[in-house]
């Protein structure tokens, strides 16, 4: 095992992905010490209980004080005032990251909080539905992405020490530039979460019309989107607010192709519904062949024989 890119390393706000960190540095990185906390004192408690920091000290200073890297790990909204109350409590050196789903919002709202301090932003793509203190688990980056969004005044250094911390825990790195991800992120992630959170409704709503049969008799693809439905209301309300432009403009064409979907089923055009499907059953063939049949980096491939078993892929990280 190479030497910890960070000796100490702190993480803020330990639910899902903050406690995985956490448990993640402990299994990984032997050289490093973490510690953690939360705002919230009954998670801290859970924290301390589970063991998902070396230590998690009731004041943020004692958590912060000596560490090399800091790891925001609260919803997207709530980034600016946890980066704010570091200011004070830190090294001059420390770098400042977070794992927020969406990255220009983020980078922009951590440079107004601490002014002069490095930060390289990331987004693990990788999670679950579940969140708190309890649902994290030190595997769950493991062969998955983490993209880094770099600004174009962050150091090389801190960029290069960060992915290696995200390395050293499991992930595959890339990099990427904030706009970017957060339109390819808006593609992949969030418009599906918005589709599931919306046909759920739906469904529900016509309950009161079939007592019962929509859950009763929904197959695979309404469960996989139950699933997606239960995720947290506040993760999930902060990523939409925070990129708001992108996922907007995606939303815009999904509409624009739902209307034409709608036509051709109007207008008994067969030929036009037949088209399409055969063009999108070939992209998902195409994305099989190049062996990544999952948003994990080398799922699939021959030479990769841990993928595709253990509890880091329950759940997985598209719809
Ligand atoms: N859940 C997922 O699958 C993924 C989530 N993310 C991102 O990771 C971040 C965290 O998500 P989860 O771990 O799922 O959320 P979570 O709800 O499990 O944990 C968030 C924690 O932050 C704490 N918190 C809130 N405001 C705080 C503050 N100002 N100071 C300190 N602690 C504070 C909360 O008490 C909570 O314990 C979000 O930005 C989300 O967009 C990224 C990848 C995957
Ligand atoms: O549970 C799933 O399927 C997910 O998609 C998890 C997830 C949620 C948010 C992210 O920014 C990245 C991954």
């Amino acid at each position: 095992m190479s030497e910890a890119p960070f000796p100490n390393v702190a993480v803020i706000g330990l639910g899902l992905i903050g406690g995985s960190i956490g448990l993640a540095v402990q299994e990984y990185m032997p050289g490093a010490r973490v510690t953690g906390w939360d705002a919230d004192a009954d998670v801290r408690c859970v924290a301390g209980e589970r063991g998902l920091a070396h230590a998690v000290p009731e004041e943020l200073a004692d958590a912060v004080a000596d560490a090399d890297l800091i790891v925001l790990c609260v919803p997207v909204r709530a980034m600016e005032s946890a980066a704010a109350a570091l200011a004070g409590k830190i090294k001059p050196t420390c770098v400042i990251s977070d794992v927020g789903s969406c990255k220009q919002s983020v980078a922009e709202a951590i440079a107004r909080a601490l002014p002069g301090q490095p930060v390289v932003p990331a987004h693990p793509v990788a999670g679950t539905e579940h969140s708190g203190p309890e649902a994290g688990f030190a595997t769950l980056f493991q062969n998955r992405w983490c993209i880094l969004t770099p600004g174009k005044d962050s150091d090389p250094q801190a960029v290069e020490r960060v992915s290696a911390f995200w390395a050293n825990i499991g992930a595959t790195v890339d990099t990427m530039a904030p706009d970017h991800h957060d339109l390819v992120l808006a593609v992949t992630s969030h418009v599906p979460h918005l589709i599931a959170y919306t046909i759920v409704g739906t469904a529900s709503d016509l309950e009161e019309v079939t007592r019962g049969e929509v859950i009763k008799y929904s197959a695979g693809g309404f469960r996989d989107f139950t699933r997606i439905a239960s995720s947290d209301p506040t993760m999930w309300r902060d990523v939409f607010l925070s990129n708001k432009q992108a996922v907007l403009e995606i939303l815009q064409r999904l509409s624009e192709d739902l209307s034409a979907m709608q036509r051709a089923i109007r207008r008994d055009d067969g030929d036009a519904l037949f088209d399409h499907f055969t063009k999108t059953r070939a992209i998902r063939r195409s994305i099989i062949e190049e062996g990544q049949d999952d948003a994990r980096p080398d799922f699939g491939r021959s030479d990769h024989s841990s993928v595709g078993d253990g509890a880091a892929n329950e759940g997985g990280s598209g719809l």
